[in-house]
C-alpha cells in the first residue's frame, strides 16, 4: 500500500465524461494533482448528448466560466423545460419545467388544480414557464438580467455545495442545450491550459498488480502510463472497470426496453426558424423522438426498442419527422447499454459517464450523471489508506442517483395514456422497479411529495413527478381530501397571479433568438 496520498490521475477517454472530469479535477486541486488524459484518435465519441439539467450551472461556476465564455463556442441555447408531445394522445402536449411549484393554503397548487383548475392545462395554470415556452421567450432580458427576481442566481446558496445540497432551494429557471463535441473540445482547451497532459493513443492493455489494482495501462504508441487513480471514461465499452476489473453490469432493460437510437444533425436557419427554448420529446409508435434546437442546427433522434422497430424503419420515421432539411444528412445509429455498473468505483478505478451507467435521454440525465459522479469523487477523494468507506459511500450515491432516475423514467411510460400500438400497450404490463407499484398506488390518493417518491437523492424533486403524472394522464389522480373543507380563495389568487405574471413576461421578454444573437454579437 502506497504511503503517499494519491496525486496522479489517469483518465482514459476523451468524450464529454473525460474532459468534464479532467477540467473539474484541475479546478478542484490545481497543480497539486497531476492529470493525464488518454483518448483514442480512432475510436469515436458517442457524438450525442446535448440537453442538460439546470444544475449544470454549478459545474461551470466551479470552473469559473460564465455563459459568455463558453455558450458561443458550443452553439448553446437555453432550455426552460422538456415539452412532451403525443404522450397522452395525438396533438396533446405538456411541459416539465425548471420552476418551483407554488402552494396555497399549505397545499401544492397541483392539488388545487385537480380540484378545480382554471383550465385544462395544468402546466400553464401552475407554472409561468409553460407560457414562455409556448411563446419562444428567453429567460434573460437584453441587459442580461434574469427574467424574475424570484429566480435569483445562487441567492443564499454558499459556493461550492454539491448539487444534492442545493435541491429544495431556489429552482434555477433554465438549463442548456449545447453541441457535445464542441463542449468536450472547449473543456479540453480549458484543461490543457491548466496543465492536463493529453495523449492521443489507444489503451491496448490494463495491467493489474497482485491485489487486482491497476498498476498501469499500456498504449499502442506511448508505452506504459502509470498513475494512482484511474478514471474509466471509455463509454459503453467500460474498458477499465467492466473489462479489466470485470465489474458486472446491471441491466435496466426489463423495465426500460428502449435500447437503440438513430440521430441526425439537421442544418437550421436559426433566424428564420426561431429557437424554441426547450427540448421536445415526441412519442412515436415504438419510442420517442428528441428535438434539440441549437444555433445553426437541430439535434434530433429517435430512441426506440429494437424488439418493436427495425433500425431501417426507425431511420425512415426520423427522416420523415425531420423533413426535407435532413435529406442529405448522414444518420448515426447507436446501440445503447441501459443500466449501471454494479459498482462504479472498484479498487483504484472509477468509471464516469457511459462506462458507469446510462438510461435513455428522456429527461437529459447523462451529463447530470457525469457531473454528480465528479462532484462525489472530489467529495470522497482517497487518501494514502484508500479507506474502503469512501468507495462504499461513493458507490451508494452513484447507484441511488441512477436507480432513482430509472424509476422516474418508468413513471413516464406507466403514466402515458396512449395505447395505440403493441409497444405502448406493453408499457402498462412491463415489470416495474421494486416499490414503484406501491408508490403509484399511493400517488392515486396523495400526490407525490418528499415522503413518497424514490427516497434517495436522484436529482428530481417531487414536482417533477407531478408534472409527468398530470401530463401523461394515464394514472387517475385526485386532490387531497382536505380541500373539500378548505377555502380556495388563496388558490384562486395564486392562479390569477401566475396568469398575470406569465402575460407580463411573454409581453416584455425578448425571444430566445433575439437574446442569443446579442450574446454572440
Ligand atoms: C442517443 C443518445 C442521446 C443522448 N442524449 C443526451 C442528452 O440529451 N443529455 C445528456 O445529458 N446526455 C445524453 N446522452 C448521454 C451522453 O451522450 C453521454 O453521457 C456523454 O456523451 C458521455 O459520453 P462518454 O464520454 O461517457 O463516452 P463517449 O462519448 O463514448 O467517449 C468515450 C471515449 O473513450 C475513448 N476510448 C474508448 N476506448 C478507448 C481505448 N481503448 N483507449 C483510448 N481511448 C478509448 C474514445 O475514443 C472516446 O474518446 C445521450 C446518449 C445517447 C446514446
Ligand atoms: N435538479 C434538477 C431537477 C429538475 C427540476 N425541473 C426539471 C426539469 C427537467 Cl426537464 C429536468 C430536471 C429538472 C434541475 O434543476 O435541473
Amino acid at each position: 500500500m502506497s504511503a503517499k496520498n494519491p496525486d496522479r490521475v489517469v483518465i482514459v477517454g476523451g468524450g464529454t465524461a473525460g474532459w468534464m472530469t479532467a477540467s473539474y479535477l484541475k479546478a478542484a486541486f490545481g497543480d497539486r494533482l497531476s492529470v493525464t488524459l488518454v483518448e483514442s484518435g480512432k475510436i469515436g465519441t458517442i457524438g450525442v448528448g446535448e440537453a442538460t439539467f439546470s444544475d449544470i450551472r454549478h459545474f461551470f461556476e466551479f470552473l469559473d466560466l460564465k455563459e459568455e465564455d463558453w455558450m458561443p463556442a458550443c452553439n448553446a441555447t437555453y432550455k426552460l423545460a422538456v415539452r412532451f408531445e403525443d404522450w397522452r394522445g395525438p396533438g396533446h402536449h405538456f411541459y416539465h419545467p425548471f420552476e418551483q411549484l407554488r402552494s396555497a393554503g399549505g397545499f401544492p397548487l397541483t392539488d388545487w388544480w385537480l380540484r378545480n383548475g382554471p383550465s385544462e392545462r395544468f402546466d400553464k395554470d401552475c407554472f409561468v414557464m409553460a407560457s414562455l415556452c409556448d411563446n419562444g421567450r428567453s429567460p434573460r432580458r437584453l441587459d442580461g438580467s434574469l427574467l424574475d427576481q424570484d429566480f435569483a442566481e445562487g441567492a443564499g446558496d454558499p459556493a461550492g455545495l454539491t448539487m444534492s445540497e442545493h435541491q429544495g432551494k431556489t429552482q434555477f429557471p433554465y438549463a442548456y442545450h449545447f453541441e457535445a463535441a464542441l463542449l468536450a473540445e472547449y473543456l479540453a482547451g480549458y484543461s490543457i491550459d491548466r496543465g492536463v497532459r493529453r495523449i492521443v493513443d489507444e489503451v491496448r492493455h490494463v495491467r493489474l498488480d497482485e491485489r487486482g489494482w491497476i498498476d498501469h495501462v499500456v498504449t499502442k504508441e506511448h508505452g506504459q502510463i502509470h498513475g494512482d487513480l484511474f478514471v474509466d471514461c471509455t463509454g459503453f465499452r467500460g474498458v477499465l472497470l467492466n473489462q479489466a476489473l470485470d465489474v458486472p453490469f446491471v441491466s435496466y432493460q426489463d423495465t426500460l426496453p428502449n435500447d437503440s437510437a438513430v440521430a441526425l444533425q439537421v442544418p437550421l436557419d436559426t433566424e428564420k426558424a426561431g429557437l424554441r427554448p426547450c427540448t421536445t420529446a415526441t412519442a412515436q409508435k415504438a419510442g420517442w423522438i428528441w428535438t434539440i434546437p441549437l444555433i445553426g442546427r437541430i439535434g434530433t433522434g429517435y430512441v426506440y426498442a429494437k424488439d418493436y422497430c427495425e433500425q431501417e424503419e426507425a431511420e425512415r420515421t426520423l427522416r420523415e419527422f425531420a423533413g426535407p432539411g435532413a435529406a442529405e444528412v448522414e444518420a448515426n445509429h447507436i446501440r445503447m447499454r441501459i443500466g449501471r455498473s454494479e459498482q462504479s468505483w472498484k479498487n483504484n478505478c472509477v468509471a464516469v459517464g457511459l462506462s458507469s451507467g446510462f438510461v435513455e435521454p428522456l429527461e437529459s440525465t447523462g451529463i447530470f450523471f457525469i457531473h454528480h459522479a465528479i462532484e462525489q469523487l472530489v467529495k470522497h477523494f482517497p487518501a494514502a489508506d484508500w479507506h474502503p468507506r469512501l468507495r462504499e459511500r461513493y458507490n451508494s450515491a452513484v447507484a441511488n442517483v441512477m436507480d432513482g432516475v430509472r424509476e422516474f423514467l418508468v413513471v413516464h411510460y406507466k403514466g402515458a395514456a396512449r395505447d395505440d400500438t403493441r409497444y405502448w400497450k406493453d408499457t402498462k404490463t412491463r415489470a416495474m422497479p421494486d416499490a414503484l407499484a406501491e408508490r403509484i398506488e399511493r400517488w392515486q390518493v396523495q400526490l407525490p411529495d418528499s415522503e413518497n417518491v424514490f427516497p434517495y437523492y436522484h436529482g428530481l424533486p417531487p414536482y417533477s413527478y407531478m408534472c409527468v403524472l398530470l401530463g401523461t394522464g394515464g394514472i387517475p389522480l385526485r386532490p387531497s381530501s382536505a380541500l373539500n373543507l378548505s377555502d380556495e380563495t388563496a388558490a384562486r389568487k395564486e392562479f390569477a397571479a401566475i396568469r398575470d405574471k406569465a402575460k407580463f413576461l411573454v409581453d416584455t421578454l425578448p425571444s430566445q433568438y433575439e437574446y442569443l444573437a446579442e450574446l454572440r454579437a
